[in-house]
């Protein structure tokens, strides 16, 4: 865009922007990146070798720059680069504008792909999807210029750590044709305990979550339940995303109910979690039938949730997140945080994020310990789970430096690795070709 084009965008949605200011955004750089990851079994296939992020680089006048994360697929990069060139000459401290901007670039815009879940959560808001990364990125520029960390500028730190609960996955030993990895197998209730234990050794989680939605509902309830023996006091959740009948959610239910602290997306439908809940007397959490505005009434309306999981990746950015924390204040809903595979970057600003949350009742999810410790594009050192919890940084914005090299050599390791979307369901299929998408399965 010339510089003639972007002060007449800026002078048709706000003349105030146009006065001189340090946070006029000079350069947008939006670079997807790879990073190892293991076999990691969901309902939808298996993880690939290597997980894709795209991040986005803002600056500004001043040389201040911000960081932001989000997914890495092909359609969803191309439609950051889109927005990205719209947004040169706004304020990074006009957040609203900036909404404005990229609401515009996707005016002509199909939807079609970029999801980044691999499929699991296909009905996020297109726009809150694409604002995200730059409202973060945005509001790292305001804490670096006024020197306060991101949660002054979300109202104030409520606390001065963050608890998240260790994320448990029933795993191949290694990819296939690959060495075993360090976590190794666990294909049954004794290797997820095995795993459990070596999560709380090195990082001291206070909470298990079980990714389930892999084997017999049955099976997975055993898991649960030898969690419950090997960890007498852990709170545990068990997520199948959404691929159970109404009825296996009941059985199931009612069988873990005095185990679980609740039970993540037993079913796809707002309808069907709503029968599952009138029946158990279990708390209902979701990141798969709320993961939009439009989605609360009906769900609130229909008593179908207890819990949004919130995921700024897609409600928006760490603003609308807020927005959604008050909505779960006003209706009585618990709130947590929900992760996909993930760098730094997104770890900065989902602790900002809960920093400034009052409501945050319980310990968020992350695959942070998924992830090769020397594979990020941020200075290491800022981000370490102790005891189960991340301490709240107090420097300016999410308080982390990019590592230009580590994104070049990431950007370098996403070109070798020739994946341009996540695609669990296909990389299930070459190995394992009659390995079916049914919903529900069991
Ligand atoms: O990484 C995975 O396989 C998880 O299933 C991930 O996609 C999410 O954490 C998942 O969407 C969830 O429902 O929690
Ligand atoms: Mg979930």
């Amino acid at each position: 865009m010339s510089e003639s084009d972007a002060d007449r965008s800026l002078s048709t949605l706000s003349p105030r922007a146009t006065a001189t200011n340090r946070a006029i955004i000079t350069e947008i750089t939006v670079t997807p990146v790879a990073f190892a990851d293991p076999p990691l079994l969901n309902s939808v296939g298996v993880h690939e070798p290597f997980a894709l992020r795209a991040i986005v680089v803002i600056r500004t006048q001043d040389g201040t720059y911000g960081l932001g994360e989000t997914y890495g697929d092909e359609a969803h990069v191309a439609r950051l680069d889109r927005a990205g060139a719209l947004l040169v000459g706004a304020d990074a401290f006009n957040i609203n504008q900036v909404a404005t901007l990229v609401s515009e670039s996707l005016r002509e815009d199909s939807g079609i792909g970029g999801h980044g879940t691999g499929g699991m959560v296909t009905t996020t808001s297109l726009d809150d999807r694409v604002l995200s990364a730059f409202d973060v990125a945005c509001l790292d520029i305001q804490g670096k210029t006024l020197g306060v960390p991101v949660s002054t500028l979300l109202g104030g730190a409520v606390r001065d750590e963050v608890a998240f609960s260790g994320y448990l996955f029933y795993k191949w030993a290694g990819h296939p044709g690959q060495e075993p990895d360090a976590w190794g197998e666990a294909l049954d209730p004794s290797g997820i305990v095995a795993q459990a234990r070596k999560m709380v050794d090195e990082y001291g989680f206070t909470a298990l979550k079980l990714k389930g939605g892999v084997f017999e509902p049955e099976i997975e309830a055993a898991t649960i339940e030898a969690l419950r023996e090997a960890f007498p006091r852990m709170p545990l959740r068990i997520d199948p995303n959404g691929v159970w009948t109404v009825e296996t959610a009941l059985k199931i239910g009612r069988r873990l109910e005095p185990v679980l602290e609740y039970l993540e997306d037993p079913c796809l439908s707002i309808a069907d979690n709503a029968a599952v809940r009138k029946e158990i007397d279990l708390p209902i959490a979701t990141n798969m039938c709320v993961v939009s505005f439009n989605d609360v009434p009906p769900a609130i309306a229909a008593g179908a949730v207890d819990v949004v999981l919130s995921d700024h990746h897609f409600w928006g950015g760490l603003r609308r997140s807020q927005a959604l924390a008050g909505i779960a204040e006003t209706f009585g809903l618990g709130l947590s945080m929900h992760s996909n595979s993930h760098l730094g970057i997104s770890f900065a600003a989902m602790i900002q994020l809960a920093a400034a949350t009052r409501n945050i009742d319980y310990a968020c999810d992350t695959h942070w310990p998924w992830k090769p410790a020397g594979d990020d594009v941020i200075v290491p050192g800022a981000l370490e789970i102790r005891d189960g919890s991340v301490k709240v940084s107090t420097k300016p914005g999410l308080g982390i430096e990019l590592d230009e090299e580590a994104l070049a050599r990431m950007h370098r390791q996403y070109l070798d690795c020739g994946l341009t979307k996540r695609d669990d369901t296909g990389y299930m299929q070459s190995i394992h070709a009659d390995f079916q998408l049914t919903t529900p399965r069991w």
